[in-house]
């Protein structure tokens, strides 16, 4: 590893650490070291980074602001590529919008909608980068990012560097293309407004925005939803109905706001989420016999 990340940094791809604890690189607060964990400093950093670690045999994995992971206590071998600053660039061209994948997407909807371009309304809760939203097809209020994406630029990890478009990327409920397919890097995404009346798109977002404060734990170290809703069902209801808010294994606790949530008290360890996850299930299909699928990510070694 040290030899990976003399290489790295005589090539000038951006940050380096080794043995970096990933519990500072996700908003759950949980997760044990990554060997070598790399922050390129721009897209071409980004490519020379991951030639490089290819050279070495080393194995990669990419993560953005770390808001849907769950990183297991014993963390992750190999590298993993943290989009982020660096590859936050935005331009705005008449009623696009193109954002490097590590632009927070939170911030995006924000400035969008303060020029009166309308679509990214349901974004301005939403935790995490454009590349993460982009992979999980993220969404909320309604709505998810395959309904104003035009294209997305892809790293594959055969090496092609490709612009797929909306259709390419197959997007459906939380996912794309990327997350079985073909696996791939989002670089950049390209997303199709339209032209609409700053005003009223400011009151959606702010009424978008109270109702996720009122309904949601976001003071406490959480990772957003858990469960996909397993439809016709919402998972929060499931939970709670099955009396489980407010469950606890050790610092991992079900929250007592929002039962699709859980949250970290403190010390909380990945195999404290776990073992709460799979309490989840096993409850919910004992009552009602429905399997709850995990939204968060869950990797890394135990
Ligand atoms: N609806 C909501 O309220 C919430 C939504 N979210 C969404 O979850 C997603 C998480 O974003 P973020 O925190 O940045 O991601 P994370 O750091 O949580 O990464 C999660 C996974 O996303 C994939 N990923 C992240 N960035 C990229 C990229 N540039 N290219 C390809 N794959 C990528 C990786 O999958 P792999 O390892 O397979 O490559 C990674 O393991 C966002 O879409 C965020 O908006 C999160 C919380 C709440
Ligand atoms: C937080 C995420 O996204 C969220 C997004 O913020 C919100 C707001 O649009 O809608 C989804 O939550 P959700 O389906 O739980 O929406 P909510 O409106 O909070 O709840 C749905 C229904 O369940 C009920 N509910 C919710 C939580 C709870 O503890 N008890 C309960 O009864 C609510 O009263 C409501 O009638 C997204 N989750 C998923 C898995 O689709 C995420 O993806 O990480």
């Amino acid at each position: 590893m040290n030899e990976l990340a003399q290489r790295l940094n005589k090539a000038n791809v951006g940050k380096v650490w080794l043995n970096e604890p990933l519990k500072h690189h996700t908003t759950l607060k949980i997760g044990g070291p990554a060997d070598i964990l790399i922050q390129p400093k721009d897209k071409e950093g980004l490519i020379t980074a991951v030639n490089i670690t290819k050279e070495h045999g080393i194995p990669y994995r990419v993560i953005g602001r770390g808001s849907n992971l769950l990183v297991r206590d014993g963390g992750i071998r190999g590298a993993v590529i943290k989009v982020g600053e660096g590859l936050d660039y935005l331009l705005v061209e008449d009623d696009k919008v193109t954002a490097g994948a590590g632009f927070s997407f939170i911030k995006l909807a924000t400035m969008i909608a303060k020029q009166g371009l309308s679509g990214l309304e349901f974004a301005g809760g939403i935790p995490g980068t454009v590349g993460g939203a982009v992979y999980m097809n993220a969404g909320a209020h309604g709505s998810d990012v395959s309904r104003v994406l035009l294209s997305a630029q892809i790293l594959f990890d055969d090496g092609e560097l490709a612009t797929l478009s909306n259709e390419e990327l197959n997007f459906s409920y939380r996912t794309s293309v990327l997350q079985k397919e073909r696996k791939g890097i989002c670089l950049e995404a390209t997303f199709q407004l339209e032209k609409g009346d700053r005003e009223e798109i400011m009151k959606i977002m702010s009424q978008n925005k109270d109702y996720r404060k009122q309904t949601q734990p976001l003071q406490q170290p959480c990772c957003g939803s858990v469960f996909r809703n397993p439809k016709p069902y919402s998972a929060g209801r499931l939970i709670e109905e099955a009396g489980l808010k407010g469950f606890r294994i050790g610092d991992a606790q079900i929250s007592t706001k929002h039962a699709n949530f859980i949250v970290n008290l403190g010390n909380a360890t990945a195999r404290d989420v776990l073992a709460l996850i799979e309490h989840i299930q096993q409850t919910i299909a004992e009552k009602y016999g429905v399997h709850m699928h995990p939204e968060v990510e869950v990797v890394g070694e135990w």
